[in-house]
């Protein structure tokens, strides 16, 4: 009938192979409320809901009986709802996965290179399900307000200042508000957050921030478990003795629950399908402290069903009795076994002083996915019931109203009228579905039937036509309620389980595409700001590196330049003052008798006028190296006026030639007056005749012949002049006088002889020591060793500035390459937060069927 619309086949629900498999997970896994079905990779199914109403195929009604359409309709109409929700949670199951990686990813880059928090105002800001204008700050548990999902799709707009390295990373507490899941707590002690703000460190930031995303990753996992949950509570709750155990009976058509004239309900009880816990129908109850694991018979206590009333009566012992029955009803009939989500009700205690406040957080869970308040129909709301009421709204912002014993209402339209108006009061938004939501019925008159083991053997146990064309009893009243209720319920489902993951996915994109976008920019900002920087320092550090090598030249060439005038300078003057010893007479001569003294002060002044011309080489070179100071001075002023790299020295030049001394000043050249420095015995001119006088009385005496050729022909002279004889007669005195002569000779030269011998030896004792070059040597050397201190000084300042550029520029080059990743990163991030967050926004949870199939 239907396929020719839609694939029966297709669609979850008892029959189907899915449901099969989920029976068998549940048995093995569960703790009651069923587990999931759902995985990551549930793939893709075809969208049928994209619109707020989905149009329903009509099922041609003149094909079957009005009873069966009808039952085929409404079972179609779930099953389509069903299908709705399950694309729904796959998709936010997906989504969860996807935003679960990012933040994975963003934890990592986070630690590795923290993210900048920003002040910014987000546009988008956190979607709440109650009101987007009125945002709290922590995110709220399950809601049921159908408005919830109206979303400002806007990017957030980062309106911070332009980042900059000095910018403080976290701008304001104030600002940091507009995060929502992200936001990082401040409020520590007494401190105010600016201060706090200024005293956190990068890495605290960074730290606190990846607490934030180690909870929110923590929190997707629970909202993955909640939304793969595929069951669904009911909490019944309402005055003492309103019937609220009554109306569970009725549900369940059947006398479960005890019922009682005397407050008897005071434990928690939720009834299931026995099918959760193996077909087995019995009560698990379950002792104050314990946490409940069907699979862990140490958690509770097993009864059978007739102990309820004892049980329900005992709040000492139990804090919750879990009732598993089994309802054979066919699935369009029963609550709990529907075909389409495991309904679990719960009766609560009637509300009074004590358990009020059990009951309100009981209602706040997040599993629960509805609020049934059964009021009872003669006492109107009383004060807890209007308290409870006025808290749940807020809540659940819809609560399903049942007025019982609206059988024992005489004037039943006042008291309808005078109960609506006090729902109007206490939840506008119930009131104003109150077609829907608040129903009159009288749950004792809700036929019911034995339990199945009781029955003989009608499993089926057909409840379709009770009170049926009968409303004389208000069953019609109480099948419209049921009926309002289960769409209730599935509708609810929706927003319940998955309005919180949607509502959270949508904070969390929201709050990393603001993350994302304001650390794009404060990337963008320093790759920006690296850049100018790299494009100052680059050509500056070149430039340092040119000057660098170029006065590095310089000075090393100046120096040398110098340091060889200077050299020069000294072994010209040095040559020339010891080739000038030795021409002139330095001391008086006076006389014989002090000749001694007369060769050391010879000696003395000579070495004296050498040491004076080594006192004006150094005095030259000293002028010298001053200029050659200034000069380096001045070159390290040009380049480095005003910085720490370089400082201006004092050169002392007195100090120079203080430590190696000239050789004559050390003492190493003596020169030491001997005998023969008297006498001058190769001076042939001035005593040639001495030597001929000599050579012939030799001759003469001896009659030698083959004599040298110059004595021979002296003594042929001699002979030939005074002839032989008289030559042997004179020969003694001519010798005595010729002794004579040249003693005397010797004598008057000796003022000459002593310079020249004097100069003669302390030029050869010069010579030896290589006393010009090593003089030289010195002082040029020293010229060097001065003029080395400045100019290293000038290097290394170079050196300095030149590190420090180089720092600076690896550093720059560095930061450039982590801001241009960053970048890459964040506008990555920003681009897939932004499209899973219109993606996650544009689900439609509330996508129901189409206006008047609504409520069927
Ligand atoms: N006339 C009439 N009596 C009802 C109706 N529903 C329940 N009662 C009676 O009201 C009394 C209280 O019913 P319960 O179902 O025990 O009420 P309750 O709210 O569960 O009570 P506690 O949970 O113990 O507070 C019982 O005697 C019921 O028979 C109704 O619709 N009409």
């Amino acid at each position: 009938m239907s396929s020719s619309y839609f694939d029966i086949d297709d669609l979850p629900g008892p029959s189907n192979r899915r449901s099969t498999n989920r029976e068998v997970y549940i048995s093995a896994h569960d703790s009651g409320y069923g587990a999931s079905v759902c995985s990551e990779e549930e793939p893709d199914r075809p969208t049928l809901v994209s619109n707020n109403t989905m149009p329903l195929p009509l099922i041609p009604g003149s094909m079957l009986s009005s009873a069966i359409e009808d039952t085929a309709q409404r079972q179609f109409q779930y099953q389509i709802q069903q299908l709705h929700y399950n694309e729904n949670r796959a998709a936010l199951g997906r989504s969860i996965t996807t935003v679960m990686n990012i933040l994975k990813g963003l934890q990592t880059v986070n630690r590795e290179w923290p993210a900048q928090y920003p002040a910014f105002t987000s546009v988008n800001g956190p979607v709440n399900s109650s009101d987007m204008s009125d945002r709290p700050s922590q995110l709220r548990r399950a809601a049921t307000d159908l408005s919830l999902q109206s979303s400002n799709q806007d990017k957030p707009t980062v309106v911070s200042s332009s980042p900059s390295s000095e910018s403080p990373r976290l701008m304001s507490s104030q600002l940091s508000h507009e995060f929502n899941v992200l936001k990082i707590d401040l409020k520590l002690g007494a401190t105010s957050p600016a201060e706090l703000v200024r005293s956190l460190e990068k890495s605290a930031i960074s730290s606190l921030l990846d607490g934030k995303i180690s909870q929110a990753l923590k929190h997707l996992l629970s909202l993955r478990e909640r939304i793969e949950d595929t069951s669904s509570k009911v909490l019944v709750t309402g005055d003492l003795n309103a019937g609220k155990s009554t109306f569970c009976n009725a549900l369940l058509r059947r006398d479960l629950l005890p019922e009682d004239q005397q407050p008897c309900t005071n434990v928690f009880c939720e009834v299931l399908d026995a099918h959760i816990n193996n077909g087995v129908e019995e009560v698990h109850a379950i002792p104050h402290g314990a946490t409940y694991n069907r699979q862990d018979e140490r958690t509770y206590d097993i009864f059978p069903l007739s102990e309820l009333d004892r049980l329900a009566a005992s709040p000492e012992i139990y804090m919750l009795l879990k009732i598993y029955i089994e309802d054979k009803r066919p699935p369009e009939q029963s609550l709990l076994r529907n075909g389409v989500v495991d309904i679990a009700l719960i009766d609560a205690p009637g509300l009074n002083m004590d358990s009020m406040q059990t009951t309100a957080v009981f209602a706040r869970q997040e599993e629960i996915d509805v609020v049934v308040f059964v009021v009872s129909a003669e006492n109107h709301f009383t004060l807890s019931a209007k308290e409870f009421i006025w808290n749940a709204a807020h809540e659940k912002a819809f609560i399903f109203i049942v007025v019982n014993r609206f059988d024992n209402i005489r004037d039943k339209s006042r008291c309808s009228r005078l109960i609506l108006e006090q729902v109007a009061k206490l939840s506008p938004r119930t009131y104003s579905h109150s077609d829907d939501l608040v129903h009159f019925v009288s749950s004792n008159k809700v036929p019911k039937r034995d339990p199945p083991d009781d029955h003989d053997g009608d499993d089926n146990g057909d409840y379709g036509d009770e009170g049926a064309n009968n409303n004389d009893d208000g069953v019609v009243d109480f099948e419209n309620l049921e009926r309002c209720l289960r769409n209730f319920v599935l509708e609810k489902r929706a927003i319940s389980k998955l309005a919180p993951a949607k509502t959270y996915l949508l904070n969390v994109l929201g709050d990393l595409e603001a993350l994302a976008s304001y650390n794009e920019q404060v990337s963008q900002n320093e790759v920006q700001r690296l850049t100018a920087e790299l494009a100052h320092i680059t050509p500056a550090y070149e430039v340092t590196l040119r000057n660098s090598l170029k006065i590095s030249e310089e000075v090393d060439g100046n120096i040398e330049k110098l340091v060889t005038s200077v050299y020069d300078h000294t072994r010209y003057k040095l040559e020339h003052v010891i080739a000038e010893i030795g021409t002139k007479r330095y001391v008086e001569y006076p006389g014989i008798f002090s000749i001694y003294s007369y060769a050391a002060d010879t000696r003395d002044a000579m070495l004296h006028s050498i040491q004076q011309s080594v006192v004006e080489c150094e005095e030259f070179a000293r002028k010298k190296t001053t200029g050659g100071f200034t000069v380096l001075k001045n070159l390290g002023s040009q380049h480095f006026q005003g910085t720490a790299y370089y400082t201006e020295k004092i050169f002392n030049n007195s100090l120079m030639f203080s430590r190696r001394r000239d050789l004559l000043a050390r003492g190493s050249v003596s020169a030491p007056i001997e005998f023969s420095d008297y006498i001058d015995l190769h001076q042939r001119e001035k005593i040639s005749g001495l030597g001929m006088t000599i050579t012939l009385a030799t001759a003469a005496s001896t009659g030698a012949v083959g004599l040298p050729s110059t004595v021979a022909r002296g003594l042929v002279s001699a002979t030939s002049i005074i002839g032989l004889r008289n030559l042997r007669k004179w020969i003694v005195p001519a010798l005595g006088l010729a002794f004579l002569c040249g003693a005397v000779y010797i004598i008057s030269d000796i003022p000459n002889v002593v310079p020249r011998k004097l100069a003669k030896k302390l030029k050869q004792e010069l010579e030896n020591v290589d006393y010009v070059h090593s003089n030289s040597e010195r002082i040029s050397g020293e010229c060097r060793t001065v003029l080395k201190y400045p100019a290293e000084d000038l290097r290394s300042a170079f050196q300095q500035l030149l590190d420090e550029q180089a720092t600076q520029k690896n550093e720059r080059t560095k930061q450039m390459s982590h801001a241009e990743e960053s970048l890459k990163y964040f506008s990555g991030l920003y681009n897939d937060s932004k499209n899973n967050w219109q993606m996650i926004s544009d689900l439609d949870l509330e996508a129901v069927i189409a206006e008047g199939t609504a409520v069927v």
